[in-house]
């Protein structure tokens, strides 16, 4: 197990950051995602003492660790995903963890979060979280939408001039000394036609990229999405799949996406044509694949992405992972990388400042905007001279009537403003309140977390 690189020796009592966050410093400069003012704001303070702590793992960027350390929340940080009963015992301590694609964020492993606030998946895919699970329990998911999409679409390119030029087994035969100078059966990309399926931010990004290589673009998508360029939308999979030299898939992983290329699509496909896979591992049915490879209707394969992965770098990508792992190797032609396709400094670092500054933003001020499970709330800052005044979050059940005991409970103090939204079953409610004495944010405190339909509560000030 990697050891913290920082974990600060402050005071580790139980800290109640449910009921309050940490203070931020004034240094919090990072991107912003609360209402912009011109004006400068107060920044918010705890209510009781307690410190912000983060659990980071699978190398989550340097960005995103100097953004937590100027706040001055203890950071533990990781190399890698941590087995599940590590994880469990890590996890019922801190208030915010961040993750990327490995570590896995089940119901069996959050209902022990006692303290957790919030989670950031420094990635774009969020299948590895319940997020209903986190979302009935009050913590709040982000991630980075498209910081490292521009990474898959050009690794993604690489990938199909590496298949149509063989250049990966040529690559392969020379390390082992043999010159094998060959053109039968490799290509140009120009001219030929590329089927993107998901034409979301990624398959997007990677038309334009082929276009400007001369290849022709068609595109699936389960929504009407405008084309880029001279692209073109078909209405059916067995479209794209008849008419492309290249197949790259790029949806999420959904009940729907579950293993949706198997037999059938590879029947579907081209004499001769290339199947891409950098989205996720379960999309596609492996041992189909195989086949499709050995019976030469498929002329070469990448694939990034493997429906079981392992927790860190090393000697693992084995039989006992996958059962078939071998017989891919020992294919012809096909490409596979250990899911690398948005593992770019550049990338990396994007998503730290935009994870990283999220969080802190949820965590220091409430704003939830840009969450992916959670209602999106934000409030624009306290000014400066507003003394006494105190932010009131308050995530609770979707049922009538609970705005209304809320407001009786603040009803003693003048709301200078308010906002609430729900998602599903779940509503967030955030007031900024005047004339508030330090007594009365216990009472207040108190009383909103005895409230009937109350998930959490946390007031700052
Ligand atoms: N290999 C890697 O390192 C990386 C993999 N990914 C994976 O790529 C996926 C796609 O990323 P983005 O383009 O950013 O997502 P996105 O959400 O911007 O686009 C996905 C597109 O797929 C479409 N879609 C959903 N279900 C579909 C279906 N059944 N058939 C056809 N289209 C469908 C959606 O309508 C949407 O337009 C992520 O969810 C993630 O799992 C993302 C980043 C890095
Ligand atoms: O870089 C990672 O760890 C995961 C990349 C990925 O699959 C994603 O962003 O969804």
């Amino acid at each position: 197990m990697s050891q913290p690189i920082s974990f600060l020796t402050q005071s580790l009592e139980k800290t109640t950051l449910t009921a309050v966050s940490a203070s931020p410093n004034n240094s919090y400069n990072a991107r912003s995602l609360s209402i912009p003012s011109l004006k400068p704001t107060k920044t918010l303070k705890p209510f009781s003492t307690g410190d912000v702590k983060i659990l980071l793992l699978e190398n989550v960027n340097q960005t995103a660790i100097n953004i937590f350390e100027k706040q001055g929340y203890q950071i533990e940080f990781h190399k890698t995903s941590l087995p599940e009963d590590e994880l469990i015992e890590k996890i019922k301590d801190v208030h915010a963890i961040g993750i990327r694609s490995k570590t896995k964020l089940t119901k069996n492993v959050l209902k022990h979060a006692k303290n957790l606030v919030v989670i950031g998946c420094f990635c774009i895919g969020t299948n590895q979280v319940d997020l209903e699970y986190a979302a009935d329990q009050g913590v709040a998911v982000f991630n980075s939408p498209f910081s490292n999409s521009r990474s898959v679409a050009e690794m993604t390119i690489a990938e199909i001039i590496t298949l149509s030029r063989q250049m990966g087994d040529r690559s392969i035969e020379l390390h082992q000394g043999i010159w094998n100078k060959v053109s039968a059966k490799c290509w140009e990309i120009r001219g030929k036609t590329l089927g993107i399926i998901g034409y979301g931010h990624i398959g997007s990004q990677l038309s334009v990229l082929a276009e400007a290589f001369g290849m022709n673009v068609l595109y699936y998508d389960v929504l009407m999405i405008m084309a880029l360029g001279t692209a073109k939308q078909v209405s059916t999979l067995e479209e794209l799949l008849n008419k492309s030299d290249f197949v790259s898939l790029h949806v999420p992983e959904t009940p729907d996406t579950k293993l949706m290329f198997g037999t059938p699509q590879f029947a579907a496909m081209k004499d001769g044509s290339y199947l891409i896979n950098n989205s996720r591992g379960s999309v596609v049915e492996i041992p189909a694949l195989i086949d499709a490879l050995k019976l030469g209707k498929l002329a070469g394969a990448a694939i990034d992405v493997y429906p079981q992965e392992p927790a860190k770098n090393g000697p693992f990508f084995n039989n006992e992972l996958n059962s078939w792992t071998s017989e891919l190797q020992s294919l012809k032609n096909i490409i596979l990388t250990p899911h690398i396709g948005g593992s770019t400094e550049e990338a990396q670092s994007a998503i730290g400042i935009e994870v990283g500054s999220a969080l802190t933003s949820y965590i220091n001020e409430g704003t939830s905007t840009g969450a992916v499970n959670f209602p999106e709330v934000a409030l624009r800052g306290l000014d400066l001279d507003q003394d006494n005044a105190v932010r009131v979050l308050y995530i609770h059940q979707n049922v009538p009537g609970v705005l209304k005991t809320v407001n009786n409970i603040l009803s003693d103090h003048n709301i200078e403003k308010q906002f609430s939204d729900s998602r599903g079953d779940v509503a967030y409610l955030m007031a900024d309140i005047s004339g508030v004495t330090s007594e009365d944010i216990k009472s207040l405190y108190e009383e909103l977390n005895a409230t009937q339909y109350k998930i959490a509560v946390r007031l700052l000030y």
